[in-house]
């Protein structure tokens, strides 16, 4: 897979001077012209705290059915699968509609992107053993044979790699903000922002980190949510390079309010990150112009496949995030955006799949579908 990218950087707009001193940052980092560097809205996060961050917290991830035990138990089950069978009639699930996929894709270069929790794994308690299994990684390897494969996610780059273990992808981190080609790739990205790497092999490697700037801001974040959060049992602070993540999955329901409030007066001091939720996490990050649709974008672009009616980039993912490829690629009527949930969500996706293990399958069939294509 050759890199070629004549992707413009994102915009700059209101370029509020970041207090570089004080976070460390040395200026020889500062020059990059391409840092889309944000200032948040303020009195956004007092209006959101009072306005219903708790409820988002607690609306974060679908809860789970061995909680509900009551006698109503049989009503309640039966009513979440009536109206999770409604709501796929307007998100068909890319397995039965499997057919009508592979006519679209007829004749094109399909490339793959793929989020890795809750679509490669299962979502587990500790983000550490958010394992996937070896026939999830079979499958992917195998589909990567045949189509361009970026796994993109919310984790740091080399963390999911570490994870993922396959060498002939691309992966982006931090929410598309950590870009890397895969090794032996002959990459030429033309990109501000770019920086030429060697492995240890000494092959050349291309990296894109659109907030590179906000390594030692994030880094200081982290450490002191870290610190702040020490007294508070079951919370789990994750570096995410480009973003620090607060994990509540495991803390009691009592203390939700005190992460809020500790996270929403730590960032009254940070006016360029801001907080996005994903499931039962509140994740700090830059507020820069890029997310994973950005990043999908880049990729394509990178690939030498930007604006062409004959690519069809697919993309799976079951966060919050992942509403950003699925609405630009819905936007651009260019691609197929598929929602892995067992459960009814508000999303841009058009098809839906349950879980990881229909994930799988779904990759398998592609890749059944495209060796009887080139028998
Ligand atoms: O973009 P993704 O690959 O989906 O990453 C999103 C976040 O996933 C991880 O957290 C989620 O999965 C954990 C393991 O199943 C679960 O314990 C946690 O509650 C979920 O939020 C990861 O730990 C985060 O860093 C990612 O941002």
């Amino acid at each position: 897979m050759e890199l070629k990218s004549t992707h413009s950087s994102p915009v700059l707009a209101d370029p509020a001077p970041i207090n570089k001193t004080r976070l460390g940052i040395h200026s020889n980092l500062s020059s990059s012209k391409c840092i889309p560097i944000l200032r948040r809205k303020q009195g956004k996060l007092d209006e959101a705290l009072s306005n219903g961050w708790l409820d988002a917290m607690r609306a974060s991830s679908p809860p789970r059915k061995r909680f509900i035990k009551d006698y109503r138990v049989e009503v309640a089950l039966d009513d979440a699968e009536i109206a999770y069978c409604s709501w796929k009639i307007k998100h068909p699930s890319a397995l039965n509609s499997f057919e009508q996929i592979t006519k679209q894709a007829k004749k094109k270069k399909i490339a793959i992107f793929l989020d890795y929790d809750g679509t490669l794994s299962p979502i587990v308690d500790n983000p550490d053993d958010a394992l996937m299994s070896n026939e999830m990684r079979l499958a992917v390897k195998n589909v990567a044979e045949f189509f361009p494969t970026t796994i993109i996610s919310g984790r740091s780059r080399n963390k999911v790699h570490e994870l993922v273990g396959l060498t002939e992808l691309y992966y982006a981190g931090s929410h598309g903000m950590d870009i890397m080609g895969p090794v032996g790739v002959a990459a030429s990205i033309d990109h501000h922002g770019c920086v030429k790497l060697a492995d240890s092999q000494a092959e050349e490697l291309k990296q894109f980190q659109p907030a590179g700037e906000f390594l030692p801001m994030i880094d200081e974040v982290f450490r002191t949510l870290v610190e702040k959060t020490k007294g508070i049992k079951g919370t789990i602070v994750e570096n995410n390079k480009f973003c620090a993540s607060v994990h509540y999955r495991n803390v009691d329901e009592k203390n939700w309010r005190t992460i809020a409030r500790l996270v929403h007066n730590l960032l009254k001091n940070y006016p360029h990150l801001q907080i996005t939720h994903g499931r039962k996490v509140l994740e700090i990050r830059p507020v820069v112009d890029w997310n994973k649709g950005k990043a999908v974008e880049f990729l394509l672009d990178s690939l030498g496949f930007a604006n062409q009616a004959d690519v069809l980039p697919i993309y799976i993912g079951d966060d919050r995030t992942d509403e950003d490829a699925f609405k630009m690629l819905g936007e651009k009527k260019c691609g197929i955006g598929i929602l892995v949930s067992s459960v009814p969500k508000e999303t841009k996706a058009f098809y839906s799949l349950r879980d990881p293990s229909e994930v799988m399958e779904f990759l398998k069939s592609l890749v059944a579908w495209k060796k009887m294509e080139d028998a």
